[in-house]
Formats: C-alpha cells, structure tokens, sequence
C-alpha cells in the first residue's frame, strides 16, 4: 500500500481530497487536521504528504520544514488558497515536490502529481539498486569465487594491483578467469570512475587491428568518412585490456612498445599527438616468457607489459574450488530465474569434483546451468550433469586405428576447431606445417 497523509483543515475539501484518491486501490490516506498531527502521525511512515499552506497552527512552509527534518527523501506536495508565484517558487526551490492551487482541478492535478512523483520515486529505486549491483559486481570478495591457496593468492595480487598503477599479465587456460580478474583490478583502482576497455587480440581482423587501436582522422584510408578514436584513446584516465596479448603480429607489437614508451600517438591520417594516460592489462594463455623465446613476442615488449604477473592456475588443480564455485552459480540461477534454491547429491558432487575441466570456471558455470535445466524438482543428480567435452571419456575406445589414421583424425579435428588455420593448428599440435600439406596434398584431409 502506498500511504498518503492529507493535512487539511477544512473538513469538507479534506473528505473530497481523501474521497478521490481513496478511489485507487494501492492508496491509504489518511485526513490530518493540524500540522502537529501531522508530524505525531510520521512515525507510521507515510509514502507522501499533501498539507495545506494555510493552517490554523503552522503555515505550509514551516511544516514543510519540520518534515523534511525528520524524513528528508518524504514527497510533499503543498496546496495553496492562494495563487501567487512568488511562494510557489519560494517553496519548490525549498524542495517541495508540487504546488497545486485550490480550484475546481485540483484533485485531478493531485492523482496526476502523486503518479508522476510515484514515477520519479522507482526510478530513483532503480538507480540506487543499479549503482549497488555495479558495486557488488566488481567487488570481487563476492564475484571472484575460490577458497584455493592459490585464489587467495590471486586476490593479495588483485589489491597490490589495485593499490599502484603497475602494468598487469594475467595467464591462464580459457575459462579460468583472466577477464574478471582484469575488471577487479581495475574497479578497486583509483581510475575505477574511468574507462574499462577490453580489446580481444585474436577476435579483430589482422588488417584492421591497427585502425581499431590507434583511430584514425577522417579520409584517413577509404571507407575512413569521419574521425574515430582508437582503442587506446578510448581507455584514457582508465585501464586497457588486451585478452590474448599472444595473438599480437610483430609489427602492431613495435608500435604498441612505441605508445607505451612515448604515452602518446598519432591517429592513422593524422599529426596531431595524442597524450595517452592509461594502465595496460594483458591476458594470454600461452607463456610469455616461452613466446620471447620462440621469437613470437619482442623482448622489449615483454619487459614493458609483464608488470605485476598474475597466474590463474587451471581448475583441475585447484579441486576445492570446484564445489564451492558450482553453488555459487546454482545460486545465480535460481535468483535469476526466480526458482528456489539447488541441491547436489552426492553422486552430483563426485561427478563435477572427478571432471578435469579443460574449459575451467566458464565450463563449469556451463554444465551446473545445464544441470539445473535437466534436473527434477531441486536435485541435481549425477545424471542431470552433462560436460561438453569429451575428455572425461577415454579417446582411445572404440575402434582401433593406425597412428597414422589417429594423427589424421586429430589433424581433422584441429583443423574444424581452428577454422583452417593451418599455422595455428601446426603452433597447437607442435608439429611441422608440412605434415598437414603433405595429407592434404595426398588426400588425406581435404
Ligand atoms: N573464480 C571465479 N569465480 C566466479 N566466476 C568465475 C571465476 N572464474 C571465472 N569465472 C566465470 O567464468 C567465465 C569465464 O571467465 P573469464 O571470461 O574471465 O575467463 P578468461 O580466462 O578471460 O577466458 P578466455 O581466455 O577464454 O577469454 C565467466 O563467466 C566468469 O564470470
């Protein structure tokens, strides 16, 4: 119910007030006679006032006053004998919410006034509930699940991070949490308030990285019909996210060292210089140290972004993390899909905590979502559990085939996996892109 105070002195114009706006359902209202009622009655907590300017003990703007002293986000809404501008505009720069005058319209000005401040009020909700979601969101003690020695590890990482502006490397297989730890560490930074930008190396065309990272001036290339700023510009003040730093081509690399040494850049087509003031976070799952080695990744570089390195270790190697994490996202789900709360059964529990999840964290989310999908009423049983991948199964079941015919099918599958890449699934398997032309070239695979 939503508890309306009428504080009129006049009987009549009170009961027609009190009448009308009893005619909505969701309202309560109640007729006060004096100011001092009025502020005996607050302690029930109304949802609004309406008080009349002129009663016989205080005037309108002097209980007013005492409202907002003892209530201050009370809506108050004053209604006036009276039409003068002067103490409307005296009064709505105080903070009264509406100034109505008594007429034959009022009570209709008064349904319309209460609607649209009951509007403001749930936006106001609204916004105060978004602005604590987004705090809990990044506060990582509740986002970043693991009671693992090595979590924990991660998070005294996260706050030494946090506390400087040091360059960040974060490692690890996919799925293990490279982003969220990127985000963490810069939502406990003092450049939280700026830019978060995230730029996925592997997910940008070769041919547009460039353009994508630096920006470009107008008519700086074909196709170019206005100024866009780079990646690196967007993130000033803030923190910038490079996911798969290892994906990088060598020369994109020597132009980044350049930006990091000189913290400023020209935009494709353009002279001006650009002051650049952002922390660098870089993801990757490959050993950067080994990439330096292979000559895939320039020294100079390295030194320049390894900063602070934070190692994610993989799922499998972390077990009691496993529970722990896969309550946590039944949890999500069921406030999500506003269903009561998820149990694991024993036979559940074993399942999950023997998988070695080669997807990590992300894989896991995936199969408990899936789970609770499947499952019966709140129970999640062994059976519900379903995992992506097959590694829990044996490979070597099943028919039995030549080493040739196996490398050939692990060829094949690497090949759909990668999307043809043939110098990435060469990388991948450790072996010589000539072997898979030769197949090809014999017919072996297409
Ligand atoms: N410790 C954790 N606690 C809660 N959720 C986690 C944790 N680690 C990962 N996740 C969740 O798992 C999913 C994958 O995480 P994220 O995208 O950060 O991984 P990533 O290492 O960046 O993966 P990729 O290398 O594939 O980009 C996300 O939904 C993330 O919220």
């Amino acid at each position: 119910m939503f508890k309306i105070f009428i504080v009129e002195d006049d009987p009549w114009y009170g009961e027609i007030l009190q009448y009308h706006l009893g005619l909505n359902p969701d309202y309560e209202v109640t007729l006060l006679k004096t100011g001092k009622e009025c502020l005996l009655q607050l302690q029930h907590k109304p949802d609004l006032v309406t008080i009349d300017f002129s009663l016989p003990d205080l005037n309108g703007e002097e209980l007013f006053k005492k409202i907002k002293a003892q209530q201050p986000n009370l809506p108050v809404i004053v209604i006036s004998a009276q039409d003068k501008v002067t103490t409307a505009v005296s009064l709505l720069k105080l903070g009264v919410d509406d100034y109505l005058v008594k007429d034959d319209h009022t009570k209709d000005l008064l349904w319309k006034s209460i609607i649209r401040i009951r509007e403001n009020l749930s936006l106001k909700e609204e916004i105060s509930e978004l602005k604590a979601e987004l705090k809990t969101k990044y506060d990582y003690a509740n986002t970043i699940i693991g009671s693992s020695a090595a979590i924990k590890q991660v998070f005294r990482l996260i706050d030494k991070a946090a506390a400087s502006t040091i360059n960040v490397s974060i490692t690890g297989e996919t799925g293990t949490g490279k982003e969220l730890v990127a985000k963490a560490v810069h939502y406990h930074s003092a450049r939280s308030q700026q830019a978060f930008v995230a730029v996925n190396m592997a997910a940008i065309p070769k041919e547009l990285v460039e353009s994508e990272l630096f920006g470009y001036e107008k008519g700086a290339f074909t196709g170019a019909q206005q100024r866009k700023t780079g990646k690196f510009e967007d993130a000033n003040g803030g923190t910038l996210f490079l996911d798969e730093i290892g994906e990088m081509d060598l020369g994109i690399q020597s132009k980044l060292l350049r930006v990091l040494q000189e913290k400023e850049l020209h935009r494709l087509g353009g002279n001006i210089r650009v002051k650049l003031d952002f922390r660098l976070v870089v993801a990757t799952h490959k050993n950067l140290a080994e990439e330096v080695r292979k000559g895939n990744l320039r020294e100079d570089l390295y030194y320049r972004i390894a900063g602070l390195p934070i190692m994610l270790p993989p799922l499998r190697d972390r077990r009691e993390d496993i529970l722990l994490l896969a309550h946590y996202f039944l949890k999500a789900y069921s406030k999500e899909n506003k269903l009561p709360e998820y149990k694991l059964s024993t036979d559940a529990r074993r399942k999950l905590l023997q998988y070695p999840f080669p997807g990590n964290v992300r894989e896991l989310k995936a199969a408990v979502e899936l789970a609770a999908v499947m499952s019966d009423q709140q129970q999640i049983e062994a059976a519900d559990i379903t995992f992506m991948s097959d590694v829990s199964r044996d490979p070597l079941e099943g028919k039995e085939m030549t080493l040739r015919e196996y490398t050939r099918l692990i060829i094949k599958n690497y090949l759909t996996r990668y999307h043809d890449n043939v110098v990435l699934v060469a990388e991948k398997l450790d072996i010589g892109r000539s072997t898979i032309y030769k197949m090809m070239q014999k017919g072996e695979i297409e």
